[in-house]
């Protein structure tokens, strides 16, 4: 499922008519009645239910909508809030079947008189403004979304609420709050930013009959558990425990045991073949109990720290993983830029390993084997250099940045976690829930990642999975013996067994 920006939701309104003769009309027409059988699925019949009709597309798939409704006897006022000059082009054209229809359109011409009607209505649906929007509302948009968000009634959205952008990186708007948007054809960029998220209520996505192949692609999409189902690895009948991957973990210190074990547990559980922790001598002990089938390298250390620059124990491996609860020493930064440096294998940076990593990213860049990292927005930005608000504004924009300048394939993690490779493709994984906001739980992520990396060709697909399968967990875990508020990342591991036997035929 791809996720667009306003522009390529033009370009493919132009391809639908240039490449498959599907004119505007016919394709509003097709919207309009997507949109009202979606949204019957939350109007009853004695709900008296407000259209509010803009001047541009959005408009236009208003006045199908509110035909559709009446047309099902639905009772429906629709409301035209810009004067009728401002109605052109394929909205005129459906503005007169309305009317030909023998229905009633109402003129905006006072908050007064709309308040009136706001009053008795049970549901408004806001079709005044969709991906055209320009800058902050204007009135009368302006005060009819001031009114309308301050009522108690169930608020329905038709594309996008009225003056959200449907793209990244502006903040200074003001938006129709919607409890539930019906989206025509492709979630917008909106729909996964922290600021504009919550202004959607809870969405769906509309089917409108363009020409899917002829549709100019789009590097962005959604990636969900169908995806997941289509590309995890077959384990095959006759495979080895070689098959399956053989990691190295680097990490783990004294006081800090706990994040590079439940690391080891979790890429355990998610099915590595072989998995070493190389980790202080000290720190084995506490570890190895939660991590049977692992086996241990102990590293130099320092002060109960890793240290040095070894990296002939850690040859031979198909990947390496490294960073969780690895501290902040010096001396664990300079076994970083040694192992970064100098192991030739697929490596997952994460946690205190990103921390190091941002002066030595140069060095990054001259990894001839792929490199994961794994931040959170306030690990990212540090990476960066940019502050978390700009991260979050444009997390889409910034990851495909930082991502080609260095080489890696980011995992930019949050409710909407942006998977971005090196050559700008990317992927979104909205999985999980606030259960997951907890310490441990990228710890968790990394160990999944880490073992998905490592059984599948394809990284992107590989990190794609990884996050849904983490998520999934996670939902599962919530709905079935679990709070938000007591679920550990340790349950998410052993709730792991769950979503492998459910998930798919091919990992059971
Ligand atoms: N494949 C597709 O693309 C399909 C698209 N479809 C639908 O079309 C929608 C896009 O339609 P669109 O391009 O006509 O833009 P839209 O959002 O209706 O707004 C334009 C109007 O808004 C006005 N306006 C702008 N800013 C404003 C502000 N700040 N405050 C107040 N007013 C403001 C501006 O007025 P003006 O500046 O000209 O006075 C202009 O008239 C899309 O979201 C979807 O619903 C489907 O029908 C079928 C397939
Ligand atoms: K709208």
């Amino acid at each position: 499922m791809d996720i667009v920006t306003a522009q390529e939701m033009y370009e493919w309104d132009r391809a639908a008519l240039d490449a498959a003769g599907i004119e505007g009309k016919m394709l509003m027409e097709s919207a309009g009645r997507a949109v009202a059988d979606d949204m019957v699925r939350h109007i009853r019949k004695q709900d008296k239910v407000i259209v509010l009709i803009g001047s541009g597309n959005n408009g236009g798939d208003g006045f199908v909508i509110a035909r559709t409704l009446l047309n099902r006897g639905y009772d429906i006022e629709a409301w035209q809030v810009v004067p009728d000059e401002k109605i052109t082009g394929d909205a005129r054209v459906h503005k007169e079947i309305f009317m030909a229809s023998g229905f009633s359109v109402r003129p905006y011409s006072s908050l007064e008189k709309l308040m009136q009607s706001f009053q008795r209505a049970d549901i408004i649906i806001d079709a005044m403004l969709g991906i055209g929007v320009k800058g902050r509302l204007r009135n009368p948009i302006a005060e009819i979304v001031e009114a309308a968000n301050g009522l108690s009634v169930f608020r329905m959205a038709v594309d996008l609420p009225s003056g959200l952008p449907a793209d990244e990186g502006i903040v200074d708007f003001d938006a129709f709050h919607a409890d539930y948007t019906t989206v025509i054809a492709a979630p917008k960029m909106s729909a996964f930013l922290q600021h504009t998220r919550p202004y959607y209520g809870d969405y769906r996505i509309v089917e409108i009959g363009l020409p899917t192949r002829k549709l100019p692609p789009v590097n962005r999409g959604l990636w969900r558990k169908e995806d997941v189902r289509r590309t995890l690895p077959v384990r095959g009948k006759n495979s080895h425990k070689g098959s399956h991957g053989k990691g190295v973990m680097v990490g783990g210190s004294l006081l800090m045991p706990g994040s590079i074990a439940m690391a080891g547990r979790a890429a355990l559980r998610s099915g590595v073949g072989l998995l070493t922790i190389a980790t202080v001598e000290r720190a084995i002990s506490s570890i190895s109990p939660y991590l049977q089938e692992a086996t241990f390298v102990d590293m130099e250390e320092k002060e109960g720290a890793l240290t040095g620059q070894a990296t002939d124990q850690l040859s031979g491996y198909d990947g390496v993983a490294i960073g969780m609860g690895m501290g902040r020493t010096r001396g664990a930064k300079r076994l970083l830029e040694a192992i970064v440096q100098g192991v030739d294998a697929p490596m997952l940076i994460d946690a205190d390993g990103l921390y190091h990593l941002k002066e030595i990213l140069d060095v990054v860049k001259e990894r001839q084997s792929p490199t994961v990292l794994t931040p959170h927005p306030g690990e990212f930005a540090h990476l960066t250099g940019l502050s978390i608000r700009d991260v979050l504004q444009s997390p889409f924009s910034c990851s495909r940045e930082f991502a080609a300048k260095y080489g890696v394939y980011l995992v930019l993690k949050g409710p909407s976690t942006i998977i971005t490779s090196p050559d700008g493709k990317q992927r979104v994984d909205v999985s999980g829930n606030a259960g997951l906001a907890k310490g441990g739980s990228g710890d968790v992520l990394s160990g999944i990642l880490f073992a998905m990396m490592l059984q599948t060709d394809s990284l992107m697909d590989a990190l794609g999975n990884g996050c849904v399968i983490h998520g999934c967990t996670a939902e599962s875990l919530t709905e079935e013996k679990h709070s938000k508020t007591d679920l550990l990342a340790s349950d998410v591991i052993e709730g792991l067994s769950r979503t492998f036997r459910t998930i798919s035929s091919a990992s059971r």
